[in-house]
């Protein structure tokens, strides 16, 4: 039987409003979250026994595999559903390892919508659904990879969003930042909700509308990773110089940012001049949806 494939694209948190801490210490999220182009891809040979091989040049920092997300999502499937037909994985790893583009947790989506091919399980599908929150506060809006509003902590999804074309450069730095330390930073009590969810109505009209609408938008834990980091705040500022750079934001926890164009020759430009004077850095032009 020929293996089934799927991309595991970046996750683009554009907007990241950080509502407050629960009382469990997890913070309340409001985001609008797109997919780009650009991603890692997985590979599933149906087998006997579930396995992962990886390969590409992001593997080695992504860690043993073992302990990939990969089969994190497939054994958390495999217990609630103990008959599901497995095999092996493979996973071409691309995207920069804890760089607030959520890369593990769209592998682990990726190797969900793999498993529900297979067995032909609609992605809807409770033992799905529960595998996905289970692994990860991002793998459900990983699931679909379709642009959506996300809050609580990633558990309440709005509905798939039709994005207007968004010409986009991420840039990472190459240092991984940790997602725990940066919601640490923030110093927020738990037990306490500050703010309000943002309207859900983001302009879908065009670039131009959510651009603006987006300028008005945050990412809170950006300052915190900026201090933690201080290569992001080197990120932003050379994104946002580059000419007509409409925005430059961070994605998640960081480093990821990313920057939006009105076209793909702008955003193309951009990209080689940043390439240019920072050779080591990870730098790719895509769209997002
Ligand atoms: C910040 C976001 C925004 O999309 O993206 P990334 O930076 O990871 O890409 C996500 O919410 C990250 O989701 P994910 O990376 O799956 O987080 P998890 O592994 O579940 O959580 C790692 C740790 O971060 C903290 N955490 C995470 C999410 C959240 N809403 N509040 C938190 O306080 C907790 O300390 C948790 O133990
Ligand atoms: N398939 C995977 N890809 C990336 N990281 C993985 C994967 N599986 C497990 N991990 C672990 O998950 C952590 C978070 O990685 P990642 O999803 O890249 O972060 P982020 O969401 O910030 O981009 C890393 O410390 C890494 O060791």
């Amino acid at each position: 039987m020929l293996p089934l494939a799927t991309r595991a694209p970046a996750k683009i948190n554009l907007s990241l409003h950080v509502l407050g801490r629960r009382a469990d210490g997890y913070h309340e999220l409001d985001s609008l979250v797109a997919f780009a182009g650009t991603g890692d891809r997985l590979t599933l040979r149906p087998g006997a026994t579930l396995g992962l091989q990886t390969s590409g040049p992001t593997a080695v920092s992504a860690g043993h595999d073992a302990d990939n997300l990969v089969l994190k999502a497939a054994r958390l499937l495999v217990e609630r559903m103990p008959g599901v037909k497995v095999g092996v994985f493979h996973l071409v790893k691309r995207l920069p390892v804890a760089a607030g583009i959520g890369g593990g947790s769209s592998d682990a989506a990726a190797a969900l919508r793999l498993l529900a091919r297979l067995n032909d399980l609609p992605l809807s599908h409770p033992a799905i659904v529960d595998a996905a929150r289970e692994t990860g506060a991002d793998v459900l809006v990983c699931l679909q990879a379709r642009a959506r509003v996300m809050r609580g902590t990633g558990e309440v999804l709005g509905p798939v969003l039709r994005l207007p074309r968004l010409f986009a450069v991420l840039v990472n730095p190459g240092v991984p930042v940790a997602t725990p330390e940066i919601f640490r930073a923030l110093g927020l009590p738990p037990g306490e909700i500050r703010r309000s969810p943002t309207a859900s109505d983001w302009p879908m009209t065009s670039a131009a509308d959510l651009v603006a609408a987006l300028r008005d938008a945050r990412n809170d834990l950006e300052p915190a990773a900026c201090s933690l980091q201080p290569l992001v705040t080197e990120v932003l500022r050379r994104l946002s110089e580059t000419p007509d750079c409409r925005l430059a934001r961070m994605s998640g926890s960081g480093a990821t940012v990313f920057g939006l164009f009105d076209d793909a020759d702008a955003a193309a430009a951009a990209a080689r001049q940043i390439q240019a004077v920072r050779p080591h850095w990870w730098v790719k032009p895509t769209m997002l949806r």
